[in-house]
């Protein structure tokens, strides 16, 4: 499996997750442009790092690319000849660029997944939302969707619109949790706790909470009422909460995520 763009923030997460879940690093190569930071990738994971994108995927079978969404057509351009006799499968990571430009770019007939995954990836505890696009096979299918469950949960959507949904929960959704601890761990410190105190208690927290919810048979609406007694100390802090527009100023910034993905698609410039 050939990383492009491998050492970077999802790609090397997802790399992390294949490679601590007993995947075989040596079947593993991710390229970039920085030889240094290679280096350092290839020390940490044991996998093969290569600086050369066009012969670090000739004779693959599967791709992954893993570039920032404004380097993709340039990419997609130096791999086309490489890739459009063989037609390995592609598995693309980016946000916001149909599957229809990739066919543009790198030649019809490319058998392409979108995948949406999240750097929880790096810990086992992804979650990637899946879309196979026309002339993906059966097996070729198995492979996208064994790459995500080796580092967390797979869900496949059915529409490509859907991924943008998936971007808008899971794709982006763990920097909605980073920054709900890091609210928290801010205000509990200027309330005069410890910094490292914060931390401790906010991310014990948040994972207890994730794990209670996984493991219970009743809702999360439910979990939360379990949590405040009438009258209590919990039930003012929700108060507040919804009153201050929580709900709708989730609903907005999940709206607005997954519009900024239809619109970095309508920004392509074909
Ligand atoms: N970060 C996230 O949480 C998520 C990101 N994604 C998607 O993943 C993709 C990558 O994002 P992210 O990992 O955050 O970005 P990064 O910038 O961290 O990673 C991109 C990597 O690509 C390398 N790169 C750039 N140009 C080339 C090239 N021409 N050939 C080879 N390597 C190249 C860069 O390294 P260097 O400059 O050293 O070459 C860098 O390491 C994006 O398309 C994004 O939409 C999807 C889901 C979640
Ligand atoms: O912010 C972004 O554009 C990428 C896609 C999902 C998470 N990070």
């Amino acid at each position: 499996m050939v990383f492009i763009g491998g050492a970077g923030n999802m790609a090397g997460a997802v790399i992390g997750g294949l490679v601590g879940s007993g995947y075989p690093a040596e079947r593993i190569v991710a390229t970039g442009r920085n030889k240094q930071k290679l280096a350092e990738f290839a020390a940490r994971h044991g996998v093969e790092v290569s600086a050369d994108n066009v012969a670090a995927v000739a004779g693959a079978d599967v791709l992954v690319l893993s570039v920032k969404p404004q380097m993709m057509k340039a990419l997609c351009q130096e791999l086309a000849e490489a890739v459009s006799d063989r037609k390995p499968l592609v598995i693309t990571l980016a946000a916001g660029i149909p599957l229809a430009a990739y066919q543009r770019w790198l030649g019809r007939g490319v058998p392409i997944v979108r995948a949406m995954p999240n750097t929880p990836a790096l810990v086992g505890a992804g979650a990637t939302g899946l879309f196979a696009g026309e002339g993906v096979s059966a097996a070729q299918k198995h492979i996208a969707e064994q790459m995500a469950e080796a580092v967390g949960i797979a869900l496949w959507v059915d529409e490509e619109a859907g991924i943008d949904q998936v971007i808008a929960v899971s794709g982006s959704g763990p920097a909605y949790y980073f920054q709900f601890m890091e609210s928290m761990i801010d205000a509990a410190e200027k309330a005069g706790m410890s910094r490292a105190d914060a931390e401790r208690l906010t991310l014990q927290t948040a994972l207890g909470a994730a794990k209670l919810a996984m493991a219970s048979e009743v809702d999360v609406a439910q979990l939360k009422r379990n949590v405040m007694s009438p009258n209590g100390t919990t039930e003012r802090a929700i108060q507040c909460f919804q009153s201050g527009g929580l709900p709708e100023l989730v609903a907005q910034a999940m709206h607005d995520c997954a519009a900024r993905a239809a619109e970095m698609a309508r920004e392509l410039d074909n």
